[in-house]
């Protein structure tokens, strides 16, 4: 089978857009991780599909697949490029889009100056929620946040992190670092990833606090491993920061690949806001093999 795909980066987190508008495509797991190879496919971290309304008020359905081909729920960088591409490609002519996503509805906005802002919805700390088994364990209380002893116990690797749990539709776990150019991330990051607390895996945030309303951050993400950027893990870090009482409201969020801006109010009714880049890197056709059905 030939299709015809989109290549696109925000702040370097790398994605193969398909559009599925006209008809489902129907790829495997093994052709979306096909895609995705660097090797033997196009290269991407994730795949996102775009797929036509589902329901009255809603312009799109915004279906993701990480690299290893599972469907996740949530994607930040992928949602502006998701915007980007249905305005450059013509199927929108709206600036603000409702789009619905695995965990929600989210909503695009391309800006006068090129980027895009996502409301990204509401953060979430409840354990229950990211899903993370807190059962045993006694949180660290800091400002209105809480912060989980989580025990990595491997051949690489023995130690206890102290890490904030958030869902931003997907889960996040954030620990505070000195400095992320010598985090451990290449060596914590599966195992906080894999760790058997997070029963659907998780992505692994490494914050650095540089100041009130400037941070960095790598994430060893779910599926996909280290990217150099990711949107969700921005908004969960510096959501968190500023539960635990460490970040003002608005933050700039400098990664491997980029500057993102999320900014959040604080209250729990209040959605996250993800402000940052997307660009078209190139267009293609390839084959994916039937064998891989
Ligand atoms: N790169 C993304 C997140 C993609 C999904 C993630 N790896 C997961 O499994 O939850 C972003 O920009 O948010």
């Amino acid at each position: 089978m030939q299709i015809r795909f989109t290549k696109m980066q925000g702040a370097g987190n790398d994605f193969v857009v398909l559009d599925e508008t006209q008809g489902r495509l129907g790829l495997s797991t093994a052709q979306y991780r096909f895609l995705a190879d660097r090797h033997f496919g196009v290269g991407a971290d994730q795949i996102l599909t775009v797929r036509p309304s589902p329901a009255d008020g809603i312009d799109f359905e915004y279906v993701i697949h990480n690299a290893d081909g599972g469907e996740v729920e949530q994607c930040g960088n992928g949602a502006r490029c998701f915007a980007r591409f249905v305005h450059d490609k013509g199927l929108s002519g709206k600036d603000t889009l409702r789009v619905q996503t695995q965990s929600g509805v989210i909503a695009p906005r391309l800006t006068p100056d090129g980027r895009v802002t996502v409301d990204m919805g509401r953060p979430q700390f409840d354990p229950a929620q990211v899903p993370f088994d807190a059962s045993g364990l006694s949180p660290v209380e800091q400002g209105s946040g809480q912060k989980w002893p989580l025990a990595l116990d491997d051949k690489a690797l023995v130690a206890t992190v102290l890490i904030a749990v958030v869902s931003m539709g997907n889960p996040h776990a954030v620990q505070l670092v000195d400095n992320v150019d010598t985090a451990p991330v290449a060596e914590a990051g599966p195992l906080i990833e894999r760790h058997a607390r997070f029963p659907q895996r998780v992505n692994a945030g490494f914050l650095q606090i540089v100041d009130r309303t400037h941070v960095r951050l790598r994430v060893f993400e779910r599926g996909a491993g280290e990217t150099l950027a990711c949107g969700t893990g921005a908004c969960a870090a510096v959501s968190a920061g500023i539960r635990l009482g460490l970040l003002d409201n608005e933050v700039h969020v400098d990664t491997r690949g980029g500057r993102l801006t999320i900014a959040w109010s604080g209250a729990d009714t209040d959605s996250v806001f993800m402000t940052g880049p997307a660009t078209t890197v190139f267009e293609g056709q390839i084959d994916i093999p039937d064998t891989l059905l």
